[in-house]
């Protein structure tokens, strides 16, 4: 693996170093923003950039760190830290998410930033990258503490926020119901109502139909076009499932709509296995109920660890960051791995299982299915005119199977990996944005 601390053989790039740039100090391969940076540096070797648009993209336009009070029902005051970070603003206004989670870190919002300008860029959507991000485990605050500390969150970021500078959407943990916080609070501030300030917000204040779908459906059809690839037939396809949040559970149950067994799924502690197929409206409505899959009375439980070795052909992927690393790569089985979740192979784990053969549907393809439909709900508010389910799935899969195409067609010219193709499409994208505008001649 390169580390990110030392410039790849190219010898092209980065002679600064991101000593003393890494916020959290992880064991090799955990940190998010130095993996994102490995990723970068193996794809950008492939083009011929300057130096300085090489720096542009390598760390992030700017960074927003605040710390912010919040009174809990017992009337006890706990301050939260937030982050907003912008990568790029070379091909538009910033997109993307708001995680909480009670593990986020700066460094996790910075890759996640970057990821999300080579998602945009990749598929042609008219935005630069950001991600925002709370530390707090949202299940441990009430309805009430979570709309308050939503509020302040976005009173906060609200110097970065708008519909033509930074528009945020859901990501892990948060919901349409939080966005819809948001925008209410962004609108309080304006006088009106500002509903493109975010996306993926309920229909009734301006979501997009589709919407909470999009990601676990452009998740299916990047796993179905992949079977086709490989003249596989559905209806003799194993699936495993990591994460049953909105991601998975969506992910679950198109592929089983296509014709694929689900034997497999598990949220945080554990999941269900089970070899004759599960039933994806059985576990969504057991999810919802038990909040979590173990316990789900119609298999086997399976650890985390045991399902990513599961003995499957189509391994979903759409918990977490660093689940695959060197130390389970090896015992991987899967033959397809669709990344619904941002990140969750790390490089040392990437290079193993294409050196095994596997194939990878890269994050930056095979989750780009919810932002592509926030970019249409960002459209249809600015329009004010809204357009049926039936076209905002057709308008995703067409621009979804656009993109994988041009993903194979990469790989393949290049003779390199999807990961390195997906990111050398987009990469080079915004470096043609960043020379075109001048901003770095
Ligand atoms: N929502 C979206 O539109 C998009 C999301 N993504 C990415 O997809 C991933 C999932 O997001 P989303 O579905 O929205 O998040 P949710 O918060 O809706 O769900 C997350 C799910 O993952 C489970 N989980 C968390 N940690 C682990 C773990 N270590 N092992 C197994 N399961 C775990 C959670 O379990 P439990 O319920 O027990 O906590 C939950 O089922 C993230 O990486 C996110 O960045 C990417 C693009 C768009
Ligand atoms: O819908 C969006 O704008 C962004 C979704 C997101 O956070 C992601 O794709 O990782």
């Amino acid at each position: 693996m390169n580390s990110p601390e030392k410039p790849a053989e190219s010898g092209k790039h980065a002679p600064f170093s991101i000593s003393g740039y890494l916020t959290n100090r992880q064991p090799n391969g955990d940190n998010l923003y130095a993996n994102a940076l490995v990723q970068f540096d193996k794809a950008v070797a492939h083009l011929n950039l300057k130096q300085g648009v090489i720096e542009a993209m390598r760390f992030p336009k700017r960074e927003l760190s605040v710390s912010f009070p919040v009174e809990m029902d017992n009337r006890d005051i706990k301050i939260f830290r937030g982050y907003r970070v912008h990568h790029s603003i070379a091909k538009g206004p910033t997109k993307g998410g708001i995680r909480y989670s009670a593990d986020v870190t700066l460094d996790e919002v910075r890759a996640l930033a970057m990821w999300m300008t080579w998602k945009c860029a990749l598929m042609n959507l008219p935005y630069g990258g950001a991600k925002g991000g709370v530390v707090v485990d949202p299940k441990s605050l009430s309805s009430r503490e979570l709309e308050r500390l939503t509020r302040r969150y976005a009173t906060e970021i609200s110097i970065l926020m708008g519909p033509e500078s930074d528009i945020p959407a859901p990501d892990m943990g948060t919901s349409p119901q939080v966005m819809a916080w948001i925008m209410d609070t962004y609108s309080m501030h304006r006088g009106f109502s500002v509903p493109a300030v975010v996306t993926g917000k309920p229909v009734e204040i301006g979501g997009s139909l589709g919407r909470t779908e999009a990601t676990g459906r452009g998740v299916a059809v990047t796993i179905l076009e992949s079977l086709k690839l490989k003249n596989l037939n559905p209806g003799s396809i194993t699936v495993a499932v990591q994460g049953f949040g909105n991601v998975g559970s969506i992910a679950t149950k198109l592929v089983h709509d296509m014709g694929m067994k689900v034997i497999a799924a598990s949220s945080s502690k554990g999941g269900v296995i089970n070899r004759s197929g599960l039933s994806p409206s059985h576990l969504i409505k057991y999810y919802d109920e038990s909040k979590g899959l173990t316990g789900f009375p119609e298999g086997d439980f399976i650890s985390n660890e045991e399902l990513l070795t599961l003995d499957c052909d189509v391994l979903v992927a759409a918990a977490t960051e660093n689940q695959i690393t060197a130390r389970n790569v090896n015992k991987v089985k899967a033959r397809i791995i669709a990344e619904g979740a941002n990140g969750p192979t790390t490089p040392e784990a990437d290079e193993v299982l294409n050196a095994n053969g596997a194939f990878i549907i890269p994050d930056v393809l095979c989750n780009a299915g919810g932002v592509t439909v926030s970019y249409l709900e960002w459209v249809q508010d600015l329009q004010s005119f809204f357009w049926p389910v039936e076209e905002i799935n057709r308008k995703l899969t067409t621009l979804m199977l656009k993109a994988f195409q041009s993903v194979m067609e990469c790989a393949e010219s290049y003779g390199v990996s999807t990961r390195e193709a997906a990111q050398i499409l987009a990469i080079q994208r915004v470096a043609d944005a960043i020379v075109i505008r001048g901003i770095y001649p």
